[in-house]
């Protein structure tokens, strides 16, 4: 592993230049650069309230820039309008599991698949995604979905009858439908236990080596030095520190925005 990823000289997936977000005098994000490059895990670590969620929303476009650039494969998109992400191929999943109770696995993960392609066509001539799931046909992309995470067997129960980590599964098998080059995770481990954490982490590691970049935003520190390739760390809306997982933890001004706790099996 390189612990200079952003030394590379291919084009990086996502860029973030000087990318500011002010809520009036709250500067919630504050000139955050960075570049992700292609087939890595990234991750962001802070303290409650340095600003992570918020570079996510500013990033999905869900939440408004106050200046900065955004680009993806090296082009703009800080115009493109949230709905028009998936095209980009650019999917995500949230801090609170967002699945359809009403709707079966199979179901809920054909909704990534299909907001691909309604995001792509927009003749209306094509049934809506709830008629498309009352017929027969299953997307290759859903079944490639309920493979890489490991879902078979899953496919008819409802959200209700899944184990929390399972439903967090859905949720990225979901993301994964949309065929996505770029994955941003918020906090895919909240209130999960050791054993579904460590599962998780290696599902993303899996999906890293087929290629797949991801942004990780994640309280639980050891599972992003486990988890991650390079991580930012975050501290009042501004970047403190970068790089490989164990040095990032261990520097003097991210110990100090954590109040002096310690992490890594040899700190
Ligand atoms: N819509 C908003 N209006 C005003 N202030 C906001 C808004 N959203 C976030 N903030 C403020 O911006 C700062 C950054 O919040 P943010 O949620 O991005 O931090 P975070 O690092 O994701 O925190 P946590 O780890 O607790 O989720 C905080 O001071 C927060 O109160």
């Amino acid at each position: 592993m390189s612990a200079q990823p952003v030394e590379r000289t291919s084009t990086p997936v996502l860029e973030l230049r000087d990318l500011a977000v002010h809520f009036g005098g709250v500067r919630a994000v504050d000139g955050v650069s960075m570049k992700l490059m292609p087939g890595l895990i990234y991750g962001i670590i802070g303290p409650n309230g340095s600003g992570k969620s918020t570079l996510l929303g500013a990033i999905t476009r869900l939440t408004r820039m106050t200046r900065g650039e955004l680009l993806f494969d090296g082009a703009s998109y800080a115009h493109v309008p949230p709905s028009r992400l998936a095209r980009l191929r650019v999917a995500r999943t949230f801090q609170m599991v967002r699945l359809l109770p009403d709707l079966n696995v199979r179901a809920n993960i054909q909704i990534g698949a299909d907001s691909r392609t309604t995001s792509d066509d927009r003749t209306g001539s094509r049934p809506s995604w709830f008629e498309r799931l009352r017929g027969p046909a299953v997307s290759p992309a859903v079944v490639d979905a309920i493979r890489r995470t490991r879902l078979g067997g899953f496919e008819s129960y409802y959200p209700s009858e899944l184990s929390y980590g399972t439903q967090r599964r859905v949720e990225v098998a979901r993301a994964l439908a949309m065929d996505p080059r770029l994955l941003l995770l918020d906090e895919p481990t909240a209130g999960m236990n050791q054993s579904e954490r460590a599962e998780i982490s290696g599902l993303l590691r899996d999906l890293r080596d087929e290629g797949l970049t991801q942004l990780l935003v994640e309280h639980d520190v050891q599972m992003m030095m486990d988890t991650c390739d390079y991580v930012f760390a975050m501290n009042s809306g501004q970047l403190i520190a970068e790089g490989e997982p164990g040095e990032v933890v261990r520097n003097p001004a991210v110990q100090e925005a954590y109040l002096g706790r310690k992490w890594g099996r040899d700190a």
